[in-house]
């Protein structure tokens, strides 16, 4: 499997412990760090379309991406045709939006969840299929939504 990582300024650190634990599991092909690489204040939509454009150019399988909260990158992601982003700070949600969302992107807030936690929800995000069956329909649903987002 490929990842890519992706944070603000704010997510940064949390980004770096993620990359270097992806690093070191021998589940994990590559690991793609798209940015931010300093702590100046920058803007999450910006790492939130790097990362999505590795994910739907099938570069990496999934993306990992991290901002103070989770919440601005993971609107970001989500604005992004086929793009499914999770925000969590657990790892109940990780694991049914995979399970239930077939999400491809993760993200995190560093401001919110501590490093192991982090790692946690991390794991069982990462080790959840898909289940389809009823769930298609309704990513098919959010499909449409894509393509015909004016709601009269
Ligand atoms: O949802 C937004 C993210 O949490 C940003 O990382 C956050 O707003 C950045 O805040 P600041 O510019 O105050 O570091």
């Amino acid at each position: 499997m490929k990842i890519v990582v992706a944070s603000d300024h704010a997510g940064l650190c949390l980004k770096k412990e993620i990359l270097a634990y992806l690093e070191a599991r021998s589940d994990i092909k590559e690991v793609i760090d798209v940015g931010t690489y300093s702590e100046a204040r920058t803007h999450y939509p910006i790492y939130a379309r790097k990362a999505a454009a590795k994910v739907l150019t099938g570069e990496v399988d999934k993306a990992v991406i991290m901002c103070g909260t989770g919440i601005g990158i993971s609107i970001a992601a989500n604005k992004i045709k086929g793009i499914r982003a999770c925000a969590c700070s657990e790892p109940y949600s990780a694991m049914f939006s995979a399970l239930h969302n077939n999400t491809n992107v993760l993200a995190m807030g560093s401001r919110v969840v501590g490093v192991e936690l982090a790692k946690m929800i991390v794991d069982h995000w990462l080790k959840t299929a898909y289940e389809g069956g009823r769930h298609q329909i309704r990513l098919d649903m959010i499909s449409d939504l894509e393509n015909n987002s004016t709601i009269e």
